[in-house]
This record gives structure tokens, sequence and C-alpha cells, in this order.
């Protein structure tokens, strides 16, 4: 289905001037970083031939190209989870059309839970590495043939959170005075929808994870295997609940009520290390 990323990539080049080096997805209530891009090409993911449909309240549906600090960007406002029923294939399309259309570097958000004593809602969790359950059990995107166009059959994964970008993250949060909840932490993917027992909280903390989502490892695999540089960064938005003891339980509308929150910082954190990374000039 090489034909089918290529036909999506050939549709947009034909309907946007832009031709981005950075890709951006956005994850729940995180939409508003396309707003900042200048120039912007907007379309609606129902429009462009080969993508699945968001169907997840703080979604928008819209794949935004444009400038940002002067480098052209291609923003998903809305991404795919597997929880909505989508193919693997079809969750992580949208990277393999970003790398047909010469993006270099993907910025992957997304809202999680935190598992980890000393982190708080409203916490931006530079992520470090992640754990796919998912993948870990077969349900990978990369399942099924190899395409040699994009990457190796077994494609090494113990890099595929840029360090460099890590290290320019953090200084930037330190420069922007948003350094005291900042954290680094390693981010694990279950399938949802349901958010988990807390059995399962306890195990994943017991596990080392400090971060849970429904999304995101399955988009970095993708793009770790066709060679793109990754920087993901998790929007805390409520604490895993551990305690038996504990009423509190999460709900949807509060996550989208972080994000709400800290909007503003997630989007001058990305606008300034996009503005600040080199963009290799590779010669596509
Ligand atoms: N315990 C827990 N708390 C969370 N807060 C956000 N997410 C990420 C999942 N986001 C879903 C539901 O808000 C929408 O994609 C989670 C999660 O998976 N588990």
């Amino acid at each position: 289905i090489h034909d089918d990323y290529q036909k999506t990539a050939d549709w947009l080049t034909s309907h946007t001037k832009h031709r981005p080096k950075v890709a951006i997805i956005c994850g729940s209530g995180l939409g508003m970083l396309a707003d900042s891009l200048k120039c912007q090409d907007a379309f609606a993911y129902s429009d462009i031939p080969g993508f699945p449909q968001s169907t997840v309240q703080g979604h928008a549906g819209r794949l935004v190209f444009g400038e940002l600090k002067g480098k052209t960007c291609v923003c998903m406002q809305g991404r795919f989870h597997m929880y909505e029923g989508h193919s693997l294939c079809k969750t992580t399309f949208p990277v393999r059309v970003f790398k047909l259309l010469g993006v270099e570097t993907l910025i992957v958000t997304n809202a999680a839970g935190s598992l980890a004593d000393g982190f708080h809602p409203g916490d931006i969790m530079i992520i470090k590495d992640h754990v796919n359950f998912p993948g870990l059990v077969g349900l990978n995107p990369l399942s099924g043939p190899n395409d040699d166009k994009f990457g190796p059959r077994f494609p090494a994964m113990s890099d595929c959170y840029d360090k460099g970008l890590r290290c320019l993250a953090m200084d930037i949060a330190k420069q922007q005075g948003v350094a005291g909840f900042m954290q680094e932490g390693v981010y694990a993917m279950v399938g949802g929808p349901n958010f988990e027992t807390i059995a399962e909280a306890r195990l994943l903390h017991r596990l080392g994870v400090d971060a849970v989502g429904m999304s995101t490892a399955p988009e970095v695999v993708v793009a770790a295997h066709c060679g793109l540089r990754v920087f993901g960064l998790s929007l805390i938005t409520n604490k895993v609940v551990k305690s038996y003891e504990d009423s509190e339980s999460v709900n949807h509308e509060g996550v989208l009520e972080v994000g709400r929150l800290r909007s503003q910082a997630v989007q001058q954190l990305v606008t300034e290390l996009i503005s600040r990374m080199e963009i290799n000039n590779n010669i596509v």
C-alpha cells in the first residue's frame, strides 16, 4: 500500500505550496498548536484521500500547513487512536505521508496520566522513552510485510527520542521560566478506551512507567522506522488512581481542562524548539 501513502502525499503537494520539514501531532486539547502557524493551508481529514476520520472530543480533524518562526510545518489537529477502532496502519498513516512530503522531524504531543510521585497535573513531561504495550504483544504498525522503501525489517528503537532535542527543550524551558513544571520520563501506551484499573496502575508504576496514555508509541515506531527525528512531550492532565482508598476518578473532560490551562506554555515551548532546531537541508 506504498502507493496509498504516495497518492495522499501527491494530493497534498498539489493542494499546498508548503513543503514542511517539521510535523506536529497534537494530543487531546493541544490542537491550538496549529493556530500559531502563519500563512495556513488547512484541510479537513475528510477531504484528504486515504486519511482516517477523528472521532474524539478535543481532536478537531484538520491538517494544517504553515510557517512557524520561518520553518515550514504541518500540524495534525487531532490524531487517530487504536481505541477508535482504527488499524495501527491507519493510526500511523500520516507519519509515512509526512516522510514522503520531506518532513525530517516529528513532534508528538499527548495528554497523559502520571504514575510517578512528584509528577503533578499541569506538568509537562519530555518523553525520554516509551513502553509500547500493544506493540509488545504484536499490535504493531510494522507487522506484516516490510516496506523497504521506508526502513529495515528489524528497526532499532533504542534511541528513538532524539537526545539533542530533549536537551534543547529543557534549556528552552529554563529560559522560559517553566522548568518548575518540566519533567522527563517514560511514557507507556495502553490500548484504552477505558482508563486503567488500580491493579493495572500499580503494575505500570512498579514497572517504572512515569506517565500513561493511549497513543503516541505507534506513531513514534513508524517515524523511527523511516528515519524521522522524534521529540515527544506529555501534558500531565491527572494523577492516575493507584490506591483503593482514593475516591477520585479520572474523566476526559478533566483531561481537556488541563490542556486549556497549559496550552500557552506548551505552544511557547514547541514554537521555540522549532525555531531553534537545525533543519538539515537534505535535498528531497
Ligand atoms: N489514568 C489515565 N489518565 C489519563 N489522562 C490522559 N490519558 C491519555 C488518554 N486520553 C484519552 C482519554 O482522555 C483520550 O485520548 C490518560 C490515560 O490513558 N490514563
